[in-house]
């Protein structure tokens, strides 16, 4: 019977229902929509992708735009999901408690293709299991703030500003007339900030500032299997975070699986990702080899994996471990999981703040004086410099490079944007948030916000030093690492890596930017980013 209806049909009846259908979606969809429960004022959503194209290319902005139309709390759908954005200090509070009984414990990344792939069960970025999140997390904080892991990153970064002053000189930065060399330091610090990570975490040497060097001279550094190897991990590493990016902005698992291009995207992506997996099992096995029959105290690495691995018979964590449960090892994919995570958490943000910072005091030459004098003072003999670079002066003794990172971070915030799930129905500002709902707090918005700082767009790092002239409470205002429970717990890793970095870069060269007017501070979709930096280095002599 019902074929013998449609059999009926001509084209015309076709359109017709097909537009019935529609007409009959859009206005079941506005009905639904004007009569939701806790409205809040925000864009018109379209049906399907809801506010995704007003949106377009440009979240950060788009926050910017929203919070001037709507105020600082407004709704958003991405696509069928309604998010309620907070641009406003007192309304994150809630977000960012460190009590353990927030609602908004729960990064909101309840994503099909993370599920797909595994990773929302493993480590803690991505983890959505509390327990499993929990374990991770003390054990991850343990090994990212064990001073052992800290000093040896400072070595690491010595050693590697060899290397890069090495390719430099080859460059012919340091000739006898002085003649100072253009560089792109954005590049340079991407390959630096990516070599200091691997030797980090595994204590492999990586090439990938020997490549960039080839990339440059005539003269190149031997391309070794070593070099060629570590290119192909390096590529591997950097579609890993395209991968997440991908997977956090396509949701749809059919749209990924069979419509095309997105089809060849997913494709590619698995295979890169059980590349991945099977490149860091080979890793983990090797070095499990190596430590199976060495006692604890004659393990001279502190690198991220040898920490993880010998977590289970380290007594420091024994004594630091109050519920008295025993500690077992970590399990090799959740290891393989944490260093994913590390790169995905701890590359583009060090090195986007780090390439920031050179560029606000390259525009601030006042700021870049006071810096250089409190490194020349602290560490005042050039020749000696790489001995006297030590952990607590790093960390301790150089204030004005803390406000300076804080002032940085504070304009060029990344990410600029932190999602939370509602474990349970709340109330923000007198709006019923619902259990589920997605609310997301809107860090550089709030890191911008006029009511709350002192000229908010200019760079002032005083603000973070001096009480009586900026009466407001800044530092607890600034999220850059997030705060409390879900708070970064690479930030002391971060600071050290960035501070060292900056320390022998400006004791050792004047540097100045080639053109005033450029602008360092790029954007993509979601993340400030720097892709230029073009500067001048002259070596120092003093
Ligand atoms: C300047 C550099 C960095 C910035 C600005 C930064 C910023 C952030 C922010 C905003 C969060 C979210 C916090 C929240 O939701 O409250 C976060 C989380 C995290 N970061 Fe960082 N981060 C940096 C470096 C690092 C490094 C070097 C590592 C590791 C090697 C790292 C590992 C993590 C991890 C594992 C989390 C997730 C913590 C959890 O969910 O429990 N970060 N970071």
């Amino acid at each position: 019977m019902i074929n013998n209806i449609f059999s009926s049909f001509t084209i015309s009846d076709y359109s017709e229902l097909f537009i019935f259908f529609f007409v009959f979606y859009i206005v079941h969809f506005y009905y639904f929509y004007l009569i939701r429960p806790n409205p809040l004022p925000g864009p018109l959503p379209l049906p399907i992708v809801g506010n995704v194209i007003q949106i377009g290319f440009n979240l950060i902005s788009s926050v910017q735009n929203f919070q001037s139309k709507y105020g600082d709390i407004f709704e958003i759908y991405m696509f069928s999901e309604r998010q309620i954005w907070l641009c406003n200090p007192s309304l994150v509070n809630k977000v960012f408690t460190n009590s353990t009984k927030s609602n908004y414990f729960r990064r909101a990344l309840s994503i099909q293709g993370f599920k797909e792939l595994g990773i929302d069960k493993v480590g803690v970025v991505f983890n959505r299991d509390i327990m499993s999140w929990r374990y991770n997390r003390r054990i991850l904080s343990y090994t990212l703030t064990n001073v052992r892991v800290l000093k040896e990153s400072i070595k690491i970064v010595k050693k590697l500003f060899e290397e890069i002053e090495g390719y430099w000189i080859a460059l012919n930065i340091c000739n006898e007339n002085d003649n100072e060399l253009m560089v792109d330091l954005s590049q340079w610090t991407r390959r630096f900030m990516t070599d200091l990570a691997l030797n980090m975490n595994f204590s492999e040497h990586a090439f990938s500032m020997a490549s960039y060097f080839n990339s440059l001279s005539k003269n190149k550094v031997q391309q070794s299997q070593e070099i060629i190897e570590s290119e192909k991990f390096l590529k591997s590493l950097s579609l890993w975070v395209q991968t997440i990016i991908f997977l956090m902005f396509c949701p749809s698992s059919f749209i990924r699986h069979y419509i095309p291009p997105f089809s060849y995207f997913q494709l590619k992506f698995q295979s890169n990702f059980n590349w991945l997996n099977n490149a860091f099992s080979k890793i983990i096995q090797k070095r499990m080899k190596e430590i199976e029959n060495v006692p604890l105290e004659k393990i001279q690495t502190y690198d991220i994996l040898t920490t993880l691995l010998t977590v289970n018979i380290d007594q420091d964590l024994e004594k630091n471990y109050k519920s008295g449960e025993k500690i077992k090892q970590i399990e090799e994919s959740e290891i393989t999981g944490v260093l994913l995570e590390f790169f995905v958490a701890g590359v583009e943000t060090v090195l986007t703040t780090t390439c920031f910072a050179i560029y606000y005091i390259c525009k601030h030459p006042l700021a870049k004086q006071k810096l250089i004098q409190e490194i020349d003072s602290e560490f005042p003999e050039l020749s000696s410099l790489n001995d006297m670079l030590n952990y607590e002066k790093i960390l301790n003794n150089l204030p004005y490079c803390d406000a300076i990172l804080k002032e940085t971070s504070r304009l060029g915030t990344n990410p600029p944007i932190n999602p939370r799930e509602a474990s349970i129905q709340d109330e923000i500002d007198g709006h019923i948030i619902s259990k589920g709902s997605v609310v997301v707090a809107c860090t550089d918005a709030i890191h911008l916000h006029k009511d709350y700082w002192e000229k908010p767009n200019e760079f002032i790092p005083e603000r973070f030093l001096s009480k009586d002239d900026y009466p407001l409470s800044y530092s607890q205002k600034l999220y850059t690492f997030g705060s409390g429970l879900r708070g970064c717990i690479g930030k002391q890793l971060a600071l050290i890596k960035i501070k060292t970095f900056l320390v022998l870069l400006l004791r050792k060269y004047d540097i100045e930017l080639v053109n005033e007017n450029d602008s360092a501070i790029g954007k993509s979709y979601a993340l400030k980013v720097c892709d230029r930096l073009l500067v001048k280095l002259k070596p120092r002599k003093v």
